[in-house]
């Protein structure tokens, strides 16, 4: 008996430090990726200073920050591709005219107006033998409400360090920015050897059709290849990642598809008094309510989401530095804590958002039909028939019916290497001008640009705003009080400058594991 009890004890014994072992080989399975096969820390690249310093004198810092409120008083509003404030489009082509002279004086720069309000300025360098780029923003603006904000949208008034207006940070601080960074070194004699092209569409919050459309069209019956297009798309997040002490830039390689879809339901009109068992609103309210009950799958994995946590993984702090370098055991926890936010479920999944309804005639009225707008955004591992598969199983009821607005899929995904010419321009000049910036990772634009209409002239699209984003500054995009810091806009004019002089060099030095002392 007692030898019994005493196998049984020993057995119990070994699973235990099987157990144990097997425990601490996992850890230090995770401990060796996490500190010893973890990513380089970032990009740490060449650390030229560009030959024209970014000195502004008190009078530039005033011109600089008039200009911008000036442009935002203009009411760019797009509404719809048929109902846009042409008026202001043409006074905000004026406006330019005159805030920037050197620009619309200067020899080596032609300057184009497309499809009626859009700019296209072609900045001719010195060395035709190198490959140009593109610099792309957009004047227009989403409307804005009255009501909700702090003063009124569209006073660019001055509040605690901050210009508040519709179009400070989408996009009115890009256009307006690029021209300024431009005037600056045109007026300190600069002549690059490199040409570029700088777009300003007047149509991008409402398709893009008419302006960047045609601008990507005309460069293409003009021969034109671009080594690199930069655009909106993204920022610098500071906060947004729990365990990410350090703001860190992420520059979107690619942006989802879309689906904009109305859904309708039509039925017989009649006295309210007799009504049938369901009405057209209510049979649409109930479908609706299955698409929103029913999101789209989580796709965290299957897309360059990922990317972003690969890179950004040594950033965070003891122990989820440990879970991002092993996503290959702890990608089911991360996905579900990414769909807690709005903000991180965008990247994971195509989303689902009813934006309009319309039904009913009198109160007394069986109302004839009803009707709905859904927008989709696709993730980047789908397509636009597979959505539309999932959309119309989940409604499963043939009385709603599906006219398609407007439908893309999501856009190629650009290079992301050290090598790549534009990577290395855009790092290198965040690494300049931001040097808080402790990263800079490839990821997902959640909306749409106008750079989706340059896909024939290049494959290295980059969508990247350099400018700091906090959590709360998010909601502002489209929302109330949208607002861009008076610093935070001279940061945004240094970055252009500095990229601008970067894009010069014409071969590029092999990066370098620790060149920001160089
Ligand atoms: C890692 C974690 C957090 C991710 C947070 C996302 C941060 C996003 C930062 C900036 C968002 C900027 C908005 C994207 C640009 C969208 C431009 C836009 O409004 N486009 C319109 C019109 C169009 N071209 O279709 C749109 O509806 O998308
Ligand atoms: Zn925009
Ligand atoms: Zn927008």
């Amino acid at each position: 008996m007692a030898k019994r009890w005493c196998r049984l004890r020993g057995e119990a014994w070994a699973a235990c430090l099987g157990l144990c072992g097997a425990a601490l080989a996992l850890l230090a399975v995770l401990l060796v990726r996490a500190y010893v096969l973890r990513p380089p820390p970032g990009p740490r690249l060449w650390g030229r200073r560009a030959a024209l310093g970014f000195e502004l004198s008190a009078r530039d810092r005033q011109e600089l920050k008039e200009a911008l409120r000036g442009a935002i008083k203009i009411q760019t509003v797009s509404f719809s591709p048929e109902d846009q404030n042409t008026t202001a489009l043409a006074e905000f082509g004026n406006y330019i005219k005159k805030v920037f002279p050197a620009v619309f004086s200067t020899k080596f720069i032609q300057h184009e107006i497309i499809g009626g309000y859009s700019h296209l300025f072609t900045v001719q360098g010195s060395d035709p033998q190198l490959m140009p780029y593109m610099l792309l923003a957009h004047m227009d603006v989403v409307p804005a409400s009255q009501e909700g904000w702090h003063v009124p949208p569209f006073s660019a008034k001055e509040l605690d360090g901050f210009i508040y207006g519709r179009g400070t940070v989408d996009n009115k601080n890009s256009a307006i920015g690029i021209l300024q960074a431009l005037e600056f070194l045109l007026r300190r004699d600069y002549r690059p050897c490199r040409s570029f092209y700088i777009g300003i569409g007047h149509d991008e919050e409402v398709s893009g059709h008419k302006g960047a459309m045609k601008i990507a069209a005309l460069l293409k019956t003009r021969g034109v290849k671009l080594s690199f297009l930069l655009d909106e798309g993204s920022v610098i997040l500071d906060g947004f990642l729990v365990g990410i002490k350090n703001p860190v830039a992420v520059i979107a390689i690619t942006e989802k598809g879309s689906i904009t879809a109305n859904f309708s339901v039509e039925k017989e009109q009649g006295h309210s008094s007799v009504p049938p068992k369901e009405t057209s609103i209510g049979i649409l309210a109930a479908a609706l309510s299955r698409l929103e009950q029913n999101p789209m799958p989580n796709l965290f994995g299957h897309g360059p989401e990922i990317m972003i946590l690969e890179h950004l993984a040594s950033e965070f702090c003891f122990p989820l530095n440990l879970v991002m370098t092993n996503l290959w055991l702890f990608s089911p926890i991360v996905s579900r804590i990414f769909e807690q936010k709005p903000s991180t479920n965008a990247l994971i999944r195509t989303t689902t958002a009813i934006t309009m309804f319309n039904a009913g005639i009198k109160s007394n009225v069986i109302p004839p039909s009803a009707k709905a707008t859904v927008n989709f955004r696709i993730h980047p591992s789908q397509k636009v028939e597979e959505v539309l598969e999932i959309v119309k199983n989940t409604i499963a009821d043939d009385r709603v019916k599906i006219h398609l607005q407007e439908a893309f899929d999501p856009l190629p995904v650009s290079p992301w290497d050290n090598h790549v010419f534009g990577v290395q321009i855009i790092q290198r000049t965040l690494l300049d001008v931001f040097p808080d910036v402790s990263n800079v990772a490839p990821g997902i634009c959640i909306g749409n640009t106008d750079s989706r209409h340059f896909t024939n002239l290049t494959d290295a699209i980059y969508r990247f705003n350099p400018l700091v984003f906090k959590p709360d500054d998010l909601p502002r995009v489209h929302g109330l009080n949208e607002r861009i810091s008076i610093e935070g806009y001279e940061k945004q004019v240094e970055f252009l400058y500095q990229l601008i002089q970067n894009s010069d060099i014409n071969k590029l030095p092999e990066p370098h594991a620790n060149s920001h002392e160089l």
